[in-house]
């Protein structure tokens, strides 16, 4: 679960984020929506701690963020990443999971790529990757660590409508995570997210998937 309480965040004098209050419960996918510039990779920073908080809590599972042990319970997608591009998708997804000294699991390995749909090009060099294939060994390395809340920057951000399916789908299909993606296809991310939250003028909101449409529908239909 994630906590926000009265987070604000500005930079100099230009406030971004305003007073903001949310919570997303355990096992919620919820989608960060906003137009651009309206705070979502601020927002997302804040709640990492990659950017110092001076106004306002933040709690994952409970944690005060000020505490570090909180950081077990979250794994992280940014927007743009960098792979070992002369490491084949395995050899580069068995070298973030034996970080931090941690064991590889070669069973694991082999889950987590037909996870991804990549177990038939495994042993293909991640130069020879496409976007698409690259996203989903960055989602892969991410879900090798097994963390129960995912918080993923614009994870569809640059792919084609096939590539941000089939992102969304392995989304779909995780069970028991938490779940915060920023995104800006609402159409798409309506259908494996349980809610929405809305970004505007440095306030969020949080909709349940049909409170979001019906008050879409009624914006429009005014
Ligand atoms: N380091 C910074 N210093 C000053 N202003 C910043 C900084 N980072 C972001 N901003 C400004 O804060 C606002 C929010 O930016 P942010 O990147 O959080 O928005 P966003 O919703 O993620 O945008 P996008 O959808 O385009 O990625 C923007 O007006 C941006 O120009």
């Amino acid at each position: 679960m994630i906590r926000v309480a009265n987070l604000t965040v500005a930079y100099k004098n230009k406030k971004v984020l305003d007073d903001v209050n949310i919570v997303i419960e355990k096992e919620e996918r919820c989608a960060l929506i906003g137009r651009n510039g309206a705070g979502k990779s601020t927002f997302i920073y804040s709640l990492l701690n990659l950017l110092p908080v001076k106004q306002g809590q933040i709690f994952i599972n409970g944690i005060d963020h000020k505490q570090n042990h909180w950081k077990k319970h979250v794994a992280y997608l940014p927007e743009k990443f960098q792979l070992y591009p002369h490491l084949t998708g395995e050899e580069n997804l068995c070298f973030f999971a034996s970080l931090n000294n941690r064991e590889i699991n070669n069973k694991k390995i082999e889950e987590i790529l037909k996870l991804v749909g990549l177990w038939d090009e495994r042993n293909g060099k991640s130069k020879q990757y496409s976007k698409g294939m690259l996203q989903r060994l960055g989602l892969g390395i991410m879900l090798y660590y097994d963390a129960e809340i995912l918080i993923l920057d614009e994870p569809t951000s640059g792919l084609d409508p096939m590539g941000r399916a089939d992102i969304l789908s392995i989304l779909h299909s995780l069970r028991g995570k938490t779940i915060l993606l920023s995104s800006h296809h609402y159409d798409e991310v309506k259908k494996i997210c349980t809610h929405i939250a809305h970004l505007e003028n440095g306030k969020i909101t949080k909709y349940s998937i049909s409170e979001f449409e019906s008050m879409f529908m009624a914006e429009r239909g005014s």
